[in-house]
């Protein structure tokens, strides 16, 4: 079989454990997001909370040569045919859970430094979205301008919020608007923001994992029904790792609401949910069929692949496979669209 190559919409970048102990003072590093390996679980600590997290076994499970050594990372995407990677934080996701926003704004601001300094100032394959502290939005407008200067090309957004500060509402408007101005689209990650493990019961692995997937859906549903993306219709979104076969579905019922319950609908928006979708929203998955399938029949064409390197639930060590599973015998230009087209469409200065 040829080699397919494509770009990846959905990786991750793997902290040094100093990352915010060597960048911050010490009365701020002490409260930043630490992991420490304990008996069952890795246990987590940021800002004086402590959070059990992911099975160590399962943490010990992704181990790609890479995983740690930039030189060695590029060898692995040369291997699987990954040309260039949006990635995204790994112990940076937990940003979003500091309640201090002097502690959060210094945290992101060290990752960003962190990431442009030792990640892509060193070479131009693989390249993060900036975090954005949230308890303030004039820090996180501050720190978008910051960060385009330096030269980011998308922000991370957690897909978990609190809900008296969700996606919808017009507290947020001052950042889409200073984003669509900086051209740097919202690149929103599933299983942040909240609970990973939610269910305990029969199926638990395959119920929560579904449960960090939905929160996209509700991203999506409520920058769209909410007016932000109909305001800023140059303003792009991507929600990775999370499927894309779900993503005209969610128009169509957005496009009933929005008819069948217009008599409530406010804001009216300019254009129906679901062509707002068509233009503005992107998605990524790994292994899915049906995130390639639905291109044909619904005209919906943002759909990105990705690799969600280093993390099992990637294609690390599967992938040519994985992408001639899903790829074979679809239409070269549905092909091109997914492998790299939408890619480039969300960053066209970035891909390699
Ligand atoms: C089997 C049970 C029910 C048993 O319960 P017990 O632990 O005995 O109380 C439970 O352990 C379970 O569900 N285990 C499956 C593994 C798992 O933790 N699933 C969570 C849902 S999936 C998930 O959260 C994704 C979206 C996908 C897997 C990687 C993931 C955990 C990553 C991994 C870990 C950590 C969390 C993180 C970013 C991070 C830095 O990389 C995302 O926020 C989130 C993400
Ligand atoms: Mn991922």
């Amino acid at each position: 079989d040829e080699k397919i190559w494509a770009h990846s919409g959905d990786s991750h970048l793997m902290e040094p454990e100093d990352l915010w102990t060597s960048r911050l003072p010490k009365r701020l590093a002490d409260r930043a997001p630490r992991s420490e390996r304990g008996e069952k679980y890795e246990i987590l600590y940021i800002d004086g909370q402590q959070f059990d997290r992911q099975l160590n076994d399962f943490m010990d499970a992704m181990r790609p040569p890479g995983f740690k050594d930039l030189k060695i990372r590029l060898q692995d995407l040369d291997q699987e045919g990954v040309r260039s990677q949006l990635a995204f934080p790994s112990m940076g996701f937990w940003t979003c859970n500091i309640r201090d926003p002097e502690l959060e704004k210094a945290v992101a601001r060290a990752w960003n430094d962190w990431a442009m300094e030792d990640i892509m100032g060193v070479q131009n394959r693989i390249f993060a979205p900036a975090i954005v502290p949230l308890m303030d939005v004039k820090n996180a407008v501050a720190e978008a301008e910051r960060a385009a200067e330096m030269g980011f090309k998308a922000l991370y957004f957690p897909c978990g919020i609190d809900d008296d500060r969700a996606w919808g509402l017009d507290i947020w408007e001052p950042l889409w608007a200073t984003a669509e101005e900086l051209g740097l689209p919202l690149t929103f990650h599933i299983g942040t923001g909240g609970e990973n493990v939610v269910y305990r019961g029969p199926g638990g692995a395959v119920v929560n994992y579904m449960e960090t997937t939905y929160p996209g859906m509700r991203v999506i549903t409520h920058l769209v029904a909410g007016g932000a993306l109909d305001r800023h219709p140059d303003l792009k979104v991507l929600v990775a790792e999370g499927g894309a076969g779900w993503v005209p579905a969610i128009g169509d019922r957005m496009d009933e609401a929005y008819r069948q319950h217009g008599m409530f609908v406010r804001p009216r928006l300019s254009r129906l949910p679901s062509e707002i979708i068509r233009q503005q929203v992107y998605a990524s998955f790994q292994h899915d069929i049906s995130a390639v399938q639905i291109i044909q029949d619904t005209d919906y064409h943002n759909v990105l692949w990705g690799d969600d390197y280093p993390h099992l639930e990637g294609t690390y060590g599967h992938t040519q496979e994985t992408l001639h599973t899903i790829f074979d015998g679809v239409d070269q230009a549905i092909r091109d669209r997914v492998l790299r087209g939408s890619f480039e469409e969300l960053f066209p200065t970035m891909a390699a």
